[in-house]
């Protein structure tokens, strides 16, 4: 009765990973470690280093720790990079997640869970975003978790599995207890970004574009702490075992900040007043993603505990403080 979680050395895997083990289940990691770390795994929990994508890996591991479940975090993430690598993207997010949902099925796998996004709504023309809009995402990342998100709509009519499509907003903070955070190597999420900048990490950072159509035209997002999006995971597993039908569910808190509030409110709670440049709009970026969060509260029980943005901030900048303590003691 474990838990296979795949990315579980990244940065919301980990943090699952420790919902799963807090919650007293067994889990292994399945991580190639291409952009987690092997320390962000958290003690507890088994790991492995490999791909996702290795069929014969994945059921060996299935077999070898008893795995019942599996919570599909590996992937790549970084839309605009997805934008300029598409045909990496669709190998990373949905070849490799066909090989591990392949692997699922041969081994009788019951329950899958999976990292989707906000990215597969594209841009939509109303909000807030309920699950039942029309999917036509606007970069190829959207567009490989859509087609994974398919792939798993059909497999799980063919086959006998439930699964839950979690489609995040934007996940941002860190483990209250400071056990784990955002460690990716190459960060381009706001709040890392300038939690980075006001820890002296970074000089400087930059607005990516300010003509969007919002009130002070930079681009608006539904931010989510982690941890509430970890503990997600945990229900929605629980909700699978108790034979709740597969569905797809959005993941964020219903509320919208826009890039210069979220600045603001880093400035606010750091106490240092960071430079801020103004940038062209970066490729694929949607302007305002906010999600109809009512479908996770109802048939998940879901309630959010962390659900103020100076909260998911001060969680955000006590880790950033807590890796640069964690370099100066490696070096
Ligand atoms: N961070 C967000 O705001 C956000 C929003 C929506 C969806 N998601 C999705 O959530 C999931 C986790 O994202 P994250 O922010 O933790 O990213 P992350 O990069 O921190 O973690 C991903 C992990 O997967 C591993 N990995 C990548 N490809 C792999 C493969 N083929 N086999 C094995 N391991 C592999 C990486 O080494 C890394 O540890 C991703 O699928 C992402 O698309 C993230
Ligand atoms: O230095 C920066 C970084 C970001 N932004 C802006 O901030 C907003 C949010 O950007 P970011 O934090 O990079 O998140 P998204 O591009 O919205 O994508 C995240 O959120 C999506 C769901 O909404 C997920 O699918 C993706 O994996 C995840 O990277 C966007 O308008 C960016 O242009 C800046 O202005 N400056």
């Amino acid at each position: 009765m474990t838990v296979l979680v795949t990315g579980g050395a990244g940065y919301i895997g980990s943090h699952a990973a420790l919902a799963l083990l807090d919650g007293g289940r067994d889990v292994v990691v399945l991580d190639n470690l291409t952009q987690g770390h092997r320390w962000a795994v958290p003690a507890g929990a088994a790991f492995v280093e490999g791909d996702c994508g290795d069929e014969d890996l994945v059921r060996r591991i299935i077999d070898e720790h008893d795995v019942t479940a599996i919570m599909h975090f590996a992937g790549s993430i970084i839309v605009p990079d997805s934008v300029i690598y598409p045909l990496e993207y669709y190998r990373n997010n949905t070849v490799n997640s066909r090989a591990l949902l392949q692997a699922a099925v041969d081994s009788g796998i019951r329950h899958f869970i999976f990292s989707s996004t906000a990215g597969v709504y594209g841009e939509p023309n109303a909000t807030p975003i309920n699950e039942d809009f029309a999917l036509k995402p606007i970069s190829p990342y959207g567009t490989s978790k859509m087609m994974t998100e398919k792939m798993l709509a059909d497999a799980a009519i063919a086959h006998d599995f439930n699964y839950v499509a979690l489609r995040y907003f934007n996940v941002a903070g860190a483990d209250p207890k400071g056990r784990a955070g955002q460690t990716s190597r190459k960060a381009t999420h706001l709040i890392k970004i300038a939690s980075q900048t006001a820890t002296g990490v970074r000089p400087q950072m930059a607005i990516y574009g300010e003509d969007y159509q919002t009130p002070d035209g930079t681009c608006i997002r539904d931010y989510i702490h982690v941890s509430d999006l970890a503990n997600a995971h945990v229900l929605a597993l629980e909700y699978l075992e108790r034979g709740g039908e597969s569905d797809v569910m959005n993941c964020g808190y219903g509320r919208g900040f826009s890039v210069r509030e979220v600045i603001g409110a880093v400035k606010k709670v750091s106490g240092v007043d960071f430079s801020v440049d103004l940038a062209e709009r970066r490729p694929g970026d949607p302007q305002s993603l906010v999600a109809g969060a009512d479908r996770i509260r109802e048939k998940l029980g879901w309630v959010p505990v962390h659900d103020d943005l100076e909260v998911i901030v001060r969680h955000a900048l006590d880790w950033e403080q807590s890796l640069k303590t964690r370099e100066v003691n490696a070096a």
